[in-house]
Parts: C-alpha cells; structure tokens; sequence
C-alpha cells in the first residue's frame, strides 16, 4: 500500500512522522515553504522517510491518500480536485460536521468520489503525542470489512494501534461531536465554575452525542469506544486541545487566535440545525454554537442550561 497525506497542518504532519517508521509517505501541503519543520507541529523534524511536496497530481499516485484537512474545507478541496481523488482509498481524519451539507466527512467523500474507497481515522490522539511516538490508540473505520482490515494493518505501528470498525457514521460523529462538548467544558473551566460542573457538563454532553447518533444510525457501542467517549475525555481534559482552549477563553473573556483550527465551533451550529431538523433537542450542542457566535453570555447560558424543567436522567 503506497500512502500519501494530504494536509500539511498539525495532524497531518504527526501522522507522516509516524507511518514513516514503517516506509515511504508523501505528505501535500498548499503552502510547504517551511522545508523539515512544520510550524503547525513545532519542535518536529520530518524524517527522511516523509517526502514533502506541494504537487497535488504527484501526491496522488499513492493509493490510500489520508485526508487531513479541517471539516469545513473538505467540501470544496474534494470538489476541486475529485479527478485525482476518485477511484483511491481515501480515509478522512477531520472531525466535524459540513455547515452546508449537514453530513459528514464520509458522505462528503462519497457523494464527490463514488468510486473511492472510504475510511475514517479517528479518536483520542493529540498530534504533538503522535508526533513524538507516545502511545495511542485510534479507532479505523471502514464499511468494507476486508479493506479496513487492510488499513488497519497499514496503519498501525508499534505504538500507534488501530482498532477496526465497520461503523463509520459512529465514529465519525464521535469524533465531531466531543468537539462541541470540548467547548462547553473549556467554558465551564474559564468561568471558574468547578470540576463538578466539567462533569456534569461531559456527561450531559455525552447524553447529546448518543441520543443524536443514534438517530443518524450509529451503533451505540460505537459512542463508547475510542472514537466516542475517548477522544471526549482527552479533549475535555486537556489544555492542549484547542476546542477546549476556545472554550477557556469565552469562559475567561480572553482573547483567541481566529487563526486556530477549532471544529466543534461549526460544528456546534451544524449540529443545532441537524437537530432542528430532525427534532432533537440538544441543549448544550445549542448554547455552545450561541457561545462561539458571541450570541449568549456565559452567564446567561449556564442560567439557561440549570433551569430547564427538571427531567428523568
Ligand atoms: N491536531 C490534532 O491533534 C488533531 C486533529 N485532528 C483533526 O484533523 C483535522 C485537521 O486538523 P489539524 O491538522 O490539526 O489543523 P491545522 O490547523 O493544524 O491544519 C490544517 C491544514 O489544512 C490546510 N488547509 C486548509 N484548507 C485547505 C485547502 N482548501 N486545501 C489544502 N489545504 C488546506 C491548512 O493549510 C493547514 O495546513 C481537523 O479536523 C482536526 O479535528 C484529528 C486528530 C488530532
Ligand atoms: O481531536 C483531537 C484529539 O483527539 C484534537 O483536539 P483539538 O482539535 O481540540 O485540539
């Protein structure tokens, strides 16, 4: 299996580092001007292994391409460059939900490659981590259990390890929506509301994330795996997610880089109108998309979130 990433941003570029310890990969960047050292992943030295280039025909002759670009771009990246993509086992690492389209990476794939193989990697894996060879385990997703077997194999390392599924609408919304509810636990932190009010946050969260998955037609044991439960308790704990830090500073009324990558805050509006739609209510998916927009207070929100009528758990 010849790989190529395309996406030269932070989790790209962990990813190059790490499959370069079994072999050669290509990683695509628009912009790769910055030579070994990726600004994105700072304190990394690409290895050898890993070829850096900016042609995108050049890239694509590998076969299984990794597609590591924020959610909101995939869109119109595949839509651009379908011609190089179709045909190609294309395994989509971004997490979230299109604002437009209102699906996920797979059915954005799907609908703009129909010949293309598709997969989802995913689950609790901070880039620097990766990057820097710790542990990690991630969840491969492929409807076409001999190809995600083949992936699996492929994508696996001795200190990467991939557990297989054939559920990609579960683990794809696992990994979008712990964004969302990364947000909401970063807020809770930067208004210095308390531990216990993280907690209830991630597990309420966590009921909207099931309750709404389960209605797209994700297995439940999904939810609870690596891709669900476990990139929401690395992502609600840790400093060095950035959904969380966004989260921080709109508790905090501090200032963000509108520069950073942040899913979870489209997301949180896709998700509102997904559940609009399908009559769903997801309180704290909806006060987090207001939060990110600036169109709620903190104080306000949280008022609103504890004085819902009171409800069986
Ligand atoms: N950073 C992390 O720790 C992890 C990130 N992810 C997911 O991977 C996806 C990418 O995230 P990061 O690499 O961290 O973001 P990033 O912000 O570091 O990099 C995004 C990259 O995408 C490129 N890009 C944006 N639009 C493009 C376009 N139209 N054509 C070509 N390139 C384009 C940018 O130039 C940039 O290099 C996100 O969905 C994120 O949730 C998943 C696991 C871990
Ligand atoms: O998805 C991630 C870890 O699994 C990275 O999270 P952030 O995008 O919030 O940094």
């Amino acid at each position: 299996m010849s790989i190529a990433v395309l996406g030269a941003g932070a989790f790209g570029s962990a990813l190059a580092v790490a499959l370069a310890t079994r072999g050669p990969v290509t990683l695509w960047g628009r912009s790769t001007g910055w030579g070994r050292e990726n600004p994105r992943l700072p304190g990394v030295t690409l290895p050898d292994a890993v070829t850096v280039t900016g042609d995108l025909p050049q890239a694509t002759r590998a076969d299984t391409l990794l597609l590591a670009l924020p959610a909101q771009k995939l869109g119109a990246f595949l839509a651009d460059h379908a011609a190089h993509l179709d045909g190609k086992t294309l395994v989509s690492t971004a997490k979230g939900i299109d604002l437009t389209r209102l699906t996920g990476p797979s059915r954005l794939i799907a609908s703009a490659c129909p010949a293309a193989t598709v997969a989802v990697l995913t689950g609790p894996s901070f880039a620097a981590d990766i990057a820097r060879g710790l542990p990690t385990a991630l969840t491969l997703a492929c409807a076409d259990p001999g190809r995600g077997k083949a992936l699996q194999h492929a994508l696996s390392t001795p200190v990467l390890r991939l557990y297989r599924s054939s559920d990609v609408t579960g683990a794809e919304l696992g990994g979008a929506l712990k964004n969302v509810i990364a947000i909401a636990a970063g807020t809770v932190m930067g208004a210095g509301l308390g531990d216990s009010a993280r907690a209830a946050i991630i597990t309420r969260g966590f009921a909207e994330m099931t309750r709404l998955s389960a209605r797209l037609g994700a297995r439940p044991e999904t939810l609870t795996g690596l891709s669900g439960l476990g990139d929401l308790m690395l992502t609600c704990s840790s400093v060095q997610s950035r959904n969380f830090r966004f989260g921080h500073a709109i508790g905090s009324g501090s200032d963000f880089d509108s520069g950073t990558t942040v899913e979870g805050a489209a997301t949180a509006r896709a998700v509102t109108r997904l559940a609009a739609e399908l009559d769903e209510e997801l309180p704290i998916a909806a006060m987090v998309a207001r939060l990110a927009q600036g169109a709620v207070s903190v104080e306000n929100a949280m008022e609103h979130l504890m004085n819902r009528p009171l409800k069986e758990e």
